[in-house]
């Protein structure tokens, strides 16, 4: 049975796609590639199988899910690819209508309880595709994440420019998780041996990922825009692991959301076993 699986076309997941395509038997696979919001949505309809996705859409609709152990797309403190851009500093953002990039679910979140709690201010949000420059024509600030983020804040914009990974880490002390492996139940369900097998191919990918980094870097598409050092050390800051204290970030974030009516309920992380 093939597995349709969810390949997010950012840097951040190019070490551990690359990894499995070259390791690993992949003939079982169809590949379908997509920004979080779209695969999100792919997930959430049973077009897709299971996919690296924002950690707020297992939060949605946890009772159509489980999670791959050992996996992520997460920060531990900056992550370099998730701004709010300003023109002004962020402290004068109060009140003030926000653009969001509409690629992201878990990132316009985690901007909202940022805003929100850690800064006590009320904004309105506004889902824009404008462009760096053009949408803060129209907003004060804008949220971006993945390549366009990255290449935003290498662009040297003039703009204001905070991590969202970074504040978060200011705030709680913990792990921020942007993306779990997200299956759907029913896939685990008719697909089980398969899954098994990809799951385990997986955190071996991420473990070979880690040794080849710079092999990776200097053979990938997004050497055409960014340095084969520059994103060695993207993904060195990225954190792909799933640890306690990774849990524990997640369960915090979902509390603050689920507490400022951003999703229905607080959700148990239930694993695929
Ligand atoms: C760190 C990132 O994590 C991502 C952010 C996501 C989101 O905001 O919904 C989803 C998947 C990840 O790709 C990034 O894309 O820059």
């Amino acid at each position: 049975m093939t597995i349709n699986i969810g390949h997010i076309k950012y840097a951040n997941c190019t070490p551990i796609f690359t990894a499995l395509a070259s390791h690993f038997d992949c003939t079982g696979y169809r590949f379908v590639d997509g920004v979080p919001a779209r695969l999100n949505a792919m997930l959430r309809a049973g077009e897709i199988d299971l996919s690296p996705s924002s950690s707020i859409e297992y939060a949605m609709a946890h009772e159509q899910y489980c999670l791959l152990p050992e996996l992520s797309i997460s920060a531990i403190g900056p992550v370099k690819s998730v701004f709010l851009f300003s023109k002004v500093p962020v402290e004068e953002l109060d009140g003030a209508p926000i653009g969001l990039t509409a690629e992201s679910d878990t990132s316009v979140n985690l901007l909202k309880v940022l805003l929100g709690r850690k800064y006590g201010f009320s904004n309105a949000f506004e889902r824009t595709t404008l462009p760096l420059t053009r949408a803060l024509e129209q907003f004060p600030g804008l949220l971006l994440i993945g390549d366009a983020a990255l290449k935003g804040a290498a662009s040297g914009s003039g703009f204001f420019c905070y991590d969202l990974g970074q504040l978060w880490h200011e705030f709680t002390g913990l792990p921020f998780v942007f993306a779990l492996w997200i299956v759907r139940r029913e896939a685990a369900l008719e697909k089980r041996a398969e899954l098994e097998a990809l799951a385990r191919d997986l955190v071996a990918a991420k473990k070979l990922a880690y040794a080849s980094y710079a092999e990776i870097a200097a053979n990938c598409e997004e050497r055409a825009w960014l340095s084969e050092e520059a994103l060695v050390d993207y993904w060195q800051t990225i954190s792909y692991e799933l640890t306690d204290a990774h849990l524990e970030g997640a369960r915090l974030f979902f509390r603050h959301a689920f507490e400022m009516g951003l999703i229905p309920s607080l959700p148990e992380l239930r694993f695929f076993e």
